[in-house]
């Protein structure tokens, strides 16, 4: 078969796949694509480092295998224990231990904005797998370019890629002493919700929301400093108050002139992919709001305007005081 018959039919795989079942011919399709990859990483090494890189390569090619189709339960079973190590002994609610908190919420909600400021309030770390997929992507490792064919169609990376990402992450946190975290763009199906539930106590899941009309106009005025990595947004909401809702202005959040110069938008964000990631996550995530509302764990946060105002309440939602005003520069 041809590489670029193999690659739009592992396309299609990917998109049954986040339906009920795989094809036969996907799966073939997909193991072809990671054989492939195996074979042209072979060439690249030499026999006295061999076995470290046939092992590497074993896990690289069974990922890449995973990104189009379907995780199986003997997968999440791998990653889930290896995400249940890279967590902390003790998972107990024991009293002082640092919060274990998640955001959930549609894209351009401001998930990452709020997090981040919690994150540096409470001392935890701010883990958004957004972020992990997209370090991933600029390592332009063997992974890169499917996951990027993924991301930008507004589709979800498998449930087995994700966690493996979030484990690393976790390590390193743990190897650097944090404890607690506030997870961000995780989980994103019941099914990670699941995984992670079985292998931690999660305090308490923020569900930020907002206007359809806004999300999208936010996250098409979504605008990143390529140097300094800091988060912008140009657009300027203004939405009349109609039918008992209430006016929602949210000004524009500017970069300094240093910056100015060096804005970049995601790929993902035009309005095509914006409009399926939210499809996506009407699909997929808001289920996941039901998942913790049903124990009890879902606080529903409706953000009231710009970040200035929101913060503030959300703050007193939470019974948290700011007094050293600290914060991120994070939009
Ligand atoms: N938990 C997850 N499960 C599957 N895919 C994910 C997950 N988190 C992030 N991704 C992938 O990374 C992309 C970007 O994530 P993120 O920055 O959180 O986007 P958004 O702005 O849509 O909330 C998602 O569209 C998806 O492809």
């Amino acid at each position: 078969m041809a590489n670029a018959a193999v690659d739009a039919f592992c396309t299609n795989g990917e998109v049954l796949a986040t339906g009920f079942g795989v094809s036969v011919s996907s799966t073939f399709c997909t193991a072809i694509k990671a054989t492939r990859l195996a074979s042209s990483q072979r060439s690249l090494f030499s026999p006295d480092i061999s076995n470290h890189s046939s092992r590497l390569m074993c896990r690289r090619a069974a990922s890449v295998r995973n990104i189009c189709t379907k995780s199986t339960e003997a997968d999440l079973h791998r990653v889930s224990s290896a995400l249940s190590s890279s967590l902390p002994v003790n998972n107990s609610k024991e009293k002082g231990r640092n919060v274990q908190w998640v955001f959930l919420g549609c894209p351009g909600v401001g998930k990452g904005t709020y997090a981040a400021r919690l994150s540096t309030l409470l001392g935890v770390p701010h883990i958004a797998t957004g972020d992990l997929v997209r370090h991933e992507l600029s390592s332009r490792g063997p992974l890169s370019s499917q996951l990027a064919e993924i991301v930008n169609r507004g589709k979800l990376i498998s449930d087995e890629i994700i966690i493996d990402l979030l484990s690393k992450r976790l390590e390193e946190a743990q190897a650097k002493g944090e404890t607690g975290f506030i997870l961000d763009g995780f989980p994103r199906t019941v099914r990670q919700a699941e995984i992670l539930e079985g292998v931690t106590d999660i305090d308490l899941v923020i569900n930020l929301k907002l206007r359809e009309e806004a999300l999208i106009a936010k996250c098409l005025g979504r605008r990143i400093c390529s140097e300094c990595g800091g988060n912008y947004n140009v657009a300027c909401i203004d939405i009349k108050g109609e039918d008992g809702n209430p006016r929602m202005y949210m000004p524009p959040l500017l970069p300094p002139p240093q910056c100015e110069s060096k804005l970049i938008t995601r790929s993902d964000d035009t309005e095509e992919v914006v409009k399926e990631r939210l499809r996506v996550y009407n699909e997929l995530s808001r289920p996941v709001e039901e998942f913790y509302r049903l124990r009890g764990k879902l606080l529903e946060f409706d953000l009231p305007g710009g970040i200035p105002e929101s913060w503030r309440k959300l703050l007193q939602a939470l019974n948290l005081d700011d007094h050293d005003n600290k914060r991120t520069a994070a939009a």
